[in-house]
């Protein structure tokens, strides 16, 4: 997403931080480790999401003669559009070298949340500002199934923007790191999805990001996987990005992230010092 004029006014020597976001807990408590505050990467602006399912109908509306007797009646069609509103207003800023957790239920938005900041849905309200190109890393990210770990490497890193000068600098890196060994030169879809999952994150996170969003992409991965990418994670940090993490596990988030949101139905119940909101969040 393109810089605007709201997001340079902000990089000016006043942060805007929205009135609520002053009052959380990451604003007005202990600084977030070594967070250099002051410079936002990422505003969400009373942020709502709306999905339309066209052809979806409830159970009340579909299937039954007398629905269907009284849609004749009222001379009304099948219902057609039904709307699934996923992010209700939400609002948080996040800063340079901030590693942002995101947990909440099945359902709650968190994956939602993190493709509108990724400027891959349209919001129906509100707005989302970044401060350079943010990268969303999921475990679905495209890479080809039919190709070999070694050609998506380096359509990967090209679909990145790297040169080919490069991509061969960082070929060796990714491959080690990615722990595939000999895997590379067979087919992805002989991987198991751990092995899919670690040679995403090893192609995504080869790439210095001013925003990494990555979406359970640690999940599948082993203990000594989960260290090393922890490890990646911290370094994307220091070099002043910022990382926004979705992840069931809660232990990867607690040692991974500085801040943790809390969503619920579409909501941010919570935001501030992981232990705390993971504390409340398993409390319920
Ligand atoms: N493509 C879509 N079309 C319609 N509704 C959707 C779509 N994707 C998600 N939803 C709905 O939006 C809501 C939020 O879903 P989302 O996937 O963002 O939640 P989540 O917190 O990431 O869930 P999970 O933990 O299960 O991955 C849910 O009610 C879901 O059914």
């Amino acid at each position: 997403m393109a810089e605007t004029k709201e997001l340079q006014q902000v990089k000016g020597d006043k942060p805007a931080v929205p009135e609520d976001a002053k009052a959380r807990p990451a604003a007005k408590g202990k600084a977030p480790l070594d967070v250099p505050t002051g410079t936002p990467t990422v505003i969400v602006d009373d942020l709502h999401i709306v999905y339309r399912v066209y052809g979806a109908a409830s159970d009340s509306e579909k299937g039954n003669a007398v629905n269907a007797l009284t849609r004749i009646l009222k001379r009304q069609g099948r219902p057609q559009m039904k709307e699934v509103h996923a992010v209700k207003g939400v609002t948080f800023v996040a800063y340079h070298g901030d590693a942002i957790g995101i947990v909440g239920r099945n359902g709650s938005g968190k994956s939602t949340l993190l493709r509108a900041i990724a400027g891959l849905l349209p919001p129906h309200k509100g707005a989302v500002y970044t401060d350079g190109q943010p990268s969303l890393l999921g475990v679905n990210a495209a890479l080809m199934r039919e190709l070999t770990g070694e050609r998506n490497i380096v359509l990967g890193c090209y679909a990145m923007g790297m040169t080919p000068a490069e991509v061969r600098e960082k070929y060796q890196e990714i491959v080690d790191f990615s722990g595939i060994d000999e895997f590379v030169q067979l087919p992805m879809s002989t991987y198991s999805s751990g092995m899919g999952a670690r040679l995403r994150f090893a192609i995504s996170s080869a790439k210095t990001h001013d925003v990494l969003l990555i979406d359970e992409a640690l999940a599948t991965g082993d203990r000594e996987f989960r260290k090393k990418s922890e490890e990646r994670i911290r370094q994307i940090r220091e070099s002043a990005g910022t990382v926004f993490l979705v992840a069931h596990d809660l232990r990867v988030i607690e040692e991974t992230c500085n801040r943790v949101i809390w969503l619920h139905k579409g909501k941010i119940r919570m935001d501030g010092d992981p232990k705390e909101v993971i504390a409340a969040y398993n409390k319920g």
